[in-house]
């Protein structure tokens, strides 16, 4: 089914008090309609409101004139069963966004797992431009809403045929950019009334906004962070992150000091390594010294080939190097082999090559 091109609202961006108001205040509803409705829209995960049969038919006529339930539209899938796969969803305004399912994996961010991961994105492009990354490519289009980012995760359980039970926020975009959206996504997929997942399965990555790290640790249920670090000091990570001249590394490791004061979660660095960039022996030596400071874990992440963009990854042999040297340190260390390598690369060039075929935008 297409959406339409003015889309109505999706349910699945209502929490638990935004669908009282609506039925309660709006419709005069009792207060068990809206449990009913939410677990019709979150739990039974309807795909139409003509399923909701335990609710009136005239209240069921209203919510099919006015709302949607799902706000994206599959459009299709790289990878196979228990590979990495990618997915691609149309959204209301033509726009693509892209959501990857890792299946079970050992040790991924820090924990030992046979969880299933979902990699989401939470905007269409992305403001910040770091040098290595396809998702800044082209520029910032727009925020996702937060019905966006959870149809995301519902759709992608619906395609795999498979319970999500681990996220990341590490798909398109900068989650910490679009604050208020995350910050409703969140409280609907932690809800119990909601998709009911713990924020212990949740991890945040961000590249470094250093205000929004400390907001995102006042809220009261303690999310992961991941921390998009890619350089150990000031200089080469300006070299590769445009962020880096806003919130410099001191600023970045004052908010993560007070993230750590608020949450017992572990903070997580990623780091890329890209030959000749940021891969200098002295850097892990350094990067090292700044995870200890703060209890962190390392993942080390070869560079992924983004095509328009001329770098490369280190040798293994290297990596093994860099890798041994933070080690040595006494810092828990992974050395990631990004799984998703083979299937499209990094995130947002399988949504570019879309967009570029929709001639929305000039290929590169
Ligand atoms: C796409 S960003 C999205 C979340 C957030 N904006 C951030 O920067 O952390 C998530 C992660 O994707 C990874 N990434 C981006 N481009 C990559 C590349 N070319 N090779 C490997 N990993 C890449 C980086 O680890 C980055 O930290
Ligand atoms: S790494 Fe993150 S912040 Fe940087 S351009 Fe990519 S999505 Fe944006």
């Amino acid at each position: 089914m297409s959406l339409k091109p003015q889309a109505l609202p999706s349910l699945l961006g209502y929490t638990a008090d935004d669908l009282t108001k609506l039925l309660k205040e709006e419709h005069g509803q009792p207060a068990y309609r809206v449990k009913q409705a939410l677990e019709w829209i979150y739990q039974h995960r309807a795909d139409s409101v003509d399923e909701m049969l335990n609710l009136p038919a005239a209240l069921r006529t209203t919510l099919k004139e006015n709302f949607r339930l799902s706000p994206v539209e599959f459009v299709r899938v790289q990878g196979s069963e228990d590979t990495t796969r990618k997915y691609l969803f149309k959204l209301h305004d033509g726009r693509y966004v892209e959501t990857v399912l890792i299946p079970a994996s050992p040790a991924l961010y820090g924990e030992k797992s046979d969880r299933h991961t979902a990699c989401v994105s939470s905007q269409v492009g992305c403001a910040y431009g770091c040098k290595f990354c396809a998702s800044g490519l082209d520029g910032f289009t727009r925020n996702l809403t937060a019905d966006e980012i959870v149809g995301q995760l519902m759709a992608v359980e619906k395609q795999a045929g498979r319970k999500i039970n681990n996220i990341v926020f590490m798909g398109m975009g900068e989650p910490l950019a679009n604050f208020k959206n995350l910050n409703k996504a969140l409280d609907i997929i932690t809800g119990h009334w909601g998709l009911n997942i713990g924020a212990r399965h949740i991890t945040i990555s961000t590249s470094g906004l250093a205000p929004m790290i400390k907001k995102l640790a006042d809220r009261p249920q303690q999310i992961r962070l991941a921390i998009s670090l890619h350089g150990a000091t000031n200089d080469t990570r300006d070299k590769i992150m445009p962020v880096n001249s806003k919130w410099q590394i001191e600023e970045l490791f004052d908010a993560l000091h007070y993230y750590k004061s608020k949450s017992k979660k572990r903070i997580t660095f990623e780091y890329i390594l890209i030959k000749g960039i940021n891969d200098d022996l002295e850097q892990a030596t350094i990067l090292a010294k700044r995870a200890k400071s703060l209890g962190a874990l390392v993942n080390l992440i070869p560079y992924n080939t983004v095509e328009g963009l001329e770098w490369v990854r280190p040798s293994e042999d290297h990596c093994y190097k860099f890798r041994d040297i933070v080690r040595n340190h006494g810092v828990t260390t992974t050395l990631r082999i990004e799984k998703g390598h083979d299937i499209d690369a990094a995130c947002g060039q399988l949504r570019l090559k879309q967009e570029t075929a929709d001639g929305k935008i000039e290929s590169k």
